[in-house]
């Protein structure tokens, strides 16, 4: 039976429908012409995960008509070619490429299929990683590097020796005395992703065309008619295996070998690891899955090799491929899309920032509809244009990115952006930050919606006041509901005036968190509205009644929450935790002068000169004074300000070195209890530098300043009698 039925599937055999033989050659056209774009133009048009997704419908398609499956077949050769303004050079040991493993099942068969073929001989695998970038064969003849070439179809290359010799770290030739006659060297050409930007950049400003991608970058670069222009361009090396070999013996292990290639003076990698079994290839490929950043080139997989070169010859090699290696590839981080828009938001500072709208897609796991672009210039840099088709890159956590656009697949109809003029959410004419910044900046900080709302979510989250359901959804209801027309928040001064006959009128867009733009009902498109607070007995929910309760309790955070909750500019939970420490009440940090605030440990110039900034605002003020009017805590517990008496109020004390009945924060303490401000550095308006043993040059400063130094005794009169009695103890000024 079964003989039959195998003898009637072999007459069947030549017949392939028509249909499966035209759509057969219809990908196989498509490949060619993608790989040709990939290896000849380095201008891809699809995403490697698109083209990858191509080969394997064609290799399903001959795993059911093994007759499509003929040596011209893509599937069968190794994929590249080589343009004609380069020489043509023949390798002298063909140039493969490698199997694909896309899932553990893959990779166990493939290392059980290797256990059978070399037998039960203890063998080993050497895990590396696969770098991104293009494939070179380096030629040392004697030593030296006589020829460097591309992969080109695998048996014919292209000459690149003068653009390879530009790379610094690809040694002219090979140290040491073990030198072989010849040999043939095989490695990866990688762009560096941090150069990437930079590169296009200056590209764009040049009028060239910009790069989608950095591999599509180390090609680009290598492959230059002029080895000068290659010169400029960043590229390195890690080479990852031998091809021919002549006039040395002896190597027997593949890692051996690489150990080798270092002592030659090679680029060879850090992160080749020799493992026992197959768990072993596991646990290597699960660590740079998690550590793939922490590597400094791109990587798109692991590459497994057989470790013994004996064992690797009995194995042998398909058209294609080595039986003795396997590559598995992880999750593409790049895709490509369509930017359908480029869009600005605006920050709680006011920055106003583009940001690109793409066509949905899923990369890395999620899916993705929107990815920074910093700043105008950023735009431009990139070289991007609305309606191109760009590469989206999500690495790990990071926010999605642009890299590049997708220049071949222009049809005229992409442009330019513009950066708006205005605010797109209050319309005030923008302005950068500071003159000459590329930051614009929407400059009605006060009632901004924008602005506003995105202070609001600060000062609600984690870092500042903490308040529970009150989220982005609130405070963009709060800001700009739909109704009623006024507000109820004009700026965060009447937050905690907030009462719930004010919460239930309200009605907003739902807004999707990522954009701030209004979601959208599926199915009939329009904008989605909805009372915020009230259900649709137009009680008020749960939520809301919890948001108030919560908005009340967020009154008795601790002094540095409630300052960080103010958005002052660079005043984050840990400077406002300085302040706090230092100051205790919001009333003497306004009273504070620039200079005590800039020596104030923690705090520094630039914050001193924001607060003041900051309080000069007539509004600010103003929330202060509705916040203190409310019941909101302005001044930390124990901050002396209805305790007893403070004899050393009004002083600024230094103390530095080392003392001996005091540590350092004791001292602190000591004096900041009696009411004197303890500061780090030593100037003109310091009362008193209090020295221990080795003082340094805060003593010299307190000196050449003529401020009056105490010693430690010095120092237990100033707290026990104050300051009048202390000055009769100072040290000597010495000149
Ligand atoms: N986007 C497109 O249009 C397009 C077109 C053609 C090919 N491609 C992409 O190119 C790749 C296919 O190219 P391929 O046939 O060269 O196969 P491959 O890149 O998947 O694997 C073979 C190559 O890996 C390289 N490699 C990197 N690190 C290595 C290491 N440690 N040890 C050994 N080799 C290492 C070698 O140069 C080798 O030639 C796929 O990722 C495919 O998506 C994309
Ligand atoms: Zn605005």
């Amino acid at each position: 039976m079964a003989g039959e039925k195998h003898a009637e599937t072999a007459s069947a055999s030549d017949s392939v429908p028509a249909e499966a033989r035209e759509k057969h050659a219809q990908i196989a056209e498509q490949i060619e012409e993608h790989r040709f774009r990939y290896y000849v133009k380095d201008a891809p048009v699809v995403s490697d995960a698109e083209f990858d997704e191509l080969l394997r419908s064609l290799e399903a398609l001959e795993e059911e008509y093994p007759e499509l499956r003929t040596p011209d077949s893509p599937t069968q050769k190794v994929a590249g070619a080589y343009a004609t303004e380069f020489t043509s050079v023949e390798h002298r040991q063909r140039m493969l490429s490698l199997d694909n493993a896309f899932s553990d099942l893959e990779l166990a068969a493939w290392a059980e299929r290797v256990a059978k073929d070399v037998g039960t001989s203890v063998h080993h695998f050497l895990c590396e990683l696969k770098v991104d970038g293009l494939a070179v064969n380096l030629t040392y003849e004697r030593g030296r590097l006589t020829r460097a070439a591309t992969r080109g179809d695998g048996r014919t290359g292209e000459d690149i020796t003068p653009n390879v010799r530009t790379i610094t770290e690809i040694p002219d030739r090979l140290h040491g005395d073990r030198v072989p006659d010849l040999v043939e060297i095989r490695g990866e050409v990688y762009f560096p992703m941090e150069k990437f930007e930079e590169l296009n950049a200056r590209l764009v400003a040049a009028g060239d065309k910009p790069f989608a991608n950095p591999r599509n970058a180390a090609a680009g670069s290598l492959r230059q008619k002029d080895p000068r222009v290659t010169a400029t361009r960043p590229l390195h090396m890690v080479v990852h295996g031998i091809g021919a070999l002549e006039g040395f013996e002896g190597l027997t292990r593949l890692s051996e070998a690489y150990t080798l290639l270092h002592e030659w003076g090679l680029p060879t990698t850090r992160y080749a690891k020799v493992v026992d079994d197959l768990d072993g290839v596991r646990e290597f490929i699960a660590y740079y899955g998690e550590n793939r950043h922490s590597v400094e080139h791109e990587i798109d997989g692991v590459v497994v090799k057989l470790d013994e070169i004996p064992l690797q010859g009995r194995l042998g090699s398909t058209s294609r491929a080595p039986r003795w290696a396997i590559a598995w590839k992880y999750a593409p981080e790049e895709v490509n899309t369509k930017l359908i828009n480029i869009r600005v938001g605006v920050g709680r500072t006011g920055r106003v920032t583009p940001y690109a709208q793409v066509e949905p897609v899923t990369v890395a796991g999620s899916e993705v509809e929107f990815a920074t672009l910093h700043n105008q210039d950023v735009v431009k840099a990139k070289g991007v244009l609305i309606g191109d088709t760009v590469v989206l890159r999500k690495a790990g956590d990071v926010i999605p990115e642009i890299l590049g656009p997708v220049v071949d697949l222009r049809d005229g109809s992409e442009r330019e952006f513009v950066m708006p003029a205005e605010c797109p959410e209050c319309g005030t004419p923008l302005r950068p930050m500071k003159e000459g910044d590329v930051d614009l900046r929407c400059p009605n900080a006060r009632s901004c919606p924008a602005q506003l709302r995105e202070r609001l979510f600060y000062l609600a989250g984690r870092k500042a006041l903490d308040i529970e359901h009150f989220g982005y959804v609130a405070a963009a209801a709060l800001t700009k509901p739909l109704e009623p027309s006024d507000p109820p928040l004009a700026d965060e001064g009447d937050l905690f005036d907030l009462t719930v006959e004010q919460l239930l009128p309200i009605k907003a867009y739902v807004l999707d968190q990522d954009s701030g733009l209004p979601k959208r009902d599926p199915k009939t498109g329009e904008e989605k509205i909805a009372t915020v607070f009230a259900n649709q007995q137009g009680e008020p929910k749960k939520n809301a009644l919890a948001m108030l309760d919560n908005i009340a309790a967020a009154k008795e955070r601790p002094l540095a929450r409630v300052l960080t909750g103010l958005s002052i500019r660079h005043v984050g939970p840990v400077a406002a935790e300085a302040l706090a420490r230092e100051f205790r009440s919001i009333d003497r940090i306004e009273q504070a002068t620039e200079e005590e605030l800039a020596t104030t440990e923690g705090v520094g110039p630039i914050i001193a000169a924001s607060l003041k900034e900051w309080f000069a605002e007539d509004w600010h003020r103003e929330i202060l004074r509705k916040w203190r009017a409310a019941g909101v805590r302005t001044e930390e517990e124990g901050s002396g300000e209805d305790e007893g008496p403070r004899p050393l109020e009004g002083l600024t004390v230094v103390v530095t070195g080392t003392l001996e009945h005091h540590t350092r924060d004791g001292a602190k303490e000591a004096l900041q209890s009696r009411g004197a401000k303890v500061t780090g550095s030593v100037s003109k308006k310091t009362s008193f530098v209090v020295v221990g043993d080795n003082p340094g040059s805060k003593y010299d400063k307190a000196m050449q300043l003529k401020v009056p130094v105490l010693n430690e005794e010095g120092f237990a009169v100033l707290l026990e009698q104050g300051p009048e009695a202390a000055a009769e103890v100072a040290l000597p000024i010495e000149e």
